[in-house]
């Protein structure tokens, strides 16, 4: 299958200073998604579902680069996010995106419902964000019926998320904050780092607030092998399972469809391309990223561009090419 998305082309960012058109649209090859996502993570709703009477409110964290994909409908259909208890959606990785989008992106949800948005870093303890979050979500809690749970001093909040959106961070960051207290909880840059369903973690004195870490639920269905590789890119998914070439290659294009070309000084090459196969070539020889595979002359040294990608990726993931948002946001103001 391939994506030919029509768009309306910026012309001038398409042209490299070199003279170079770069792709107007992404072309895929991939058919089959379904091995994409693993099947257990399903199993974590059902368990995050019999604790929900015991959770005064749901914090429900999701990646700011990627608003529109990838946030698990199951949430809603299975925890009632915006009906049965109170809801904080937590954009977080604010670090990462330009936060000029910021109005749009609240607008986007606010046609859906969802008013109550923070943009978080959770690298920064001591940021707004962070330091709203138990404000919010105390008074939140008050404003609400509380169901069987009035007589409870304390409160305790579940964080839900698809993967490696940065949950366990958020948690670690609070308590960081509020308790001067290490981490409780592990991080990491790949996703599933969290397997435990539910660990509740103190991160908030008077009133006592608990947090209930979850695992990464990724969502059922993916609508389109573009939104796939966001996903991917966002690092949501593990790397070998899409393909890390294939994701190398959508970063590409996105970051030559912005006319971004910092990826050249930063991968060591000549000038911006839209040739993933020799980027990566040319990337790995020019840093001596070398592997030795075995072919008929015996073993034979080759460029590694496996690890080109890698190192491509983790550009992206740690912002060296600048921030960027992943998805176009629909504005509901020109609908
Ligand atoms: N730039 C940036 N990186 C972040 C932020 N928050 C978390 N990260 C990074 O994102 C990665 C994932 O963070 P985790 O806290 O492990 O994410 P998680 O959602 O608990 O992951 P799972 O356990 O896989 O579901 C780590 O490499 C974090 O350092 C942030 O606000 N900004």
């Amino acid at each position: 299958m391939a994506i030919t998305k029509a768009r309306l082309p910026n012309v001038a960012s398409l042209v490299t200073r070199h003279g170079l058109l770069m792709r107007e649209a992404f072309n895929v090859a991939h058919t089959d998604m379904a091995h994409w996502f693993p099947g257990h993570m399903a199993r974590g709703l059902n368990k995050m579902q019999t604790k929900l009477k015991s959770v005064d409110c749901v914090i429900e964290v999701h990646d700011a680069r990627i608003p529109v994909s990838g946030r698990n409908p199951q949430f809603e259909k299975r925890l009632g996010l915006t009906t049965l208890k109170p809801h904080l959606l937590v954009l977080n990785k604010m670090d990462l995106i330009d936060m000029r989008n910021k109005n749009k992106i609240m607008r986007y949800y606010a046609d859906q419902g969802i008013n109550n948005i923070l943009f978080t870093n959770c690298k920064k303890p001591d940021s707004k964000g962070i330091k709203s979050i138990i404000p919010i979500v105390s008074e939140l809690i008050r404003k609400s019926e509380r169901f069987n749970r009035s007589e409870e001093a304390s409160y305790q909040l579940m964080v839900i998320g698809i993967p490696n959106v940065g949950k366990s961070s958020l948690i670690n960051a609070l308590r960081a904050k509020h308790l001067r207290r290490g981490k409780a909880t592990l991080v990491g840059g790949i996703p599933g780092i969290t397997q435990s369903v539910l660990e509740r973690i103190k991160v908030y004195e008077n009133p006592a607030v608990y947090l209930l870490d979850t695992p990464g639920v990724m969502v059922p269905k993916i609508k389109s092998v573009e939104m796939g590789l966001k996903l991917a890119l966002a690092a949501t998914i593990k790397d070998h399972l899409v393909g890390e070439i294939d994701i190398a290659d959508y970063l590409l294009y996105k970051l030559n469809y912005a006319g971004r070309h910092s990826y050249v000084d930063y991968l060591k090459v000549d000038e911006p391309t839209d040739n993933i196969q020799q980027l990566l070539k040319l990337s790995a020889v020019r840093h001596s990223w070398i592997k030795k595979i075995r072919d008929h002359r015996g073993m034979t040294e080759v460029p590694d561009t496996l690890l080109s990608a890698g190192r491509f990726l983790k550009g992206f993931r740690t912002g060296a090419f600048g921030t960027m948002l992943l998805d176009d946001i629909p504005d509901p103001l020109q609908k």
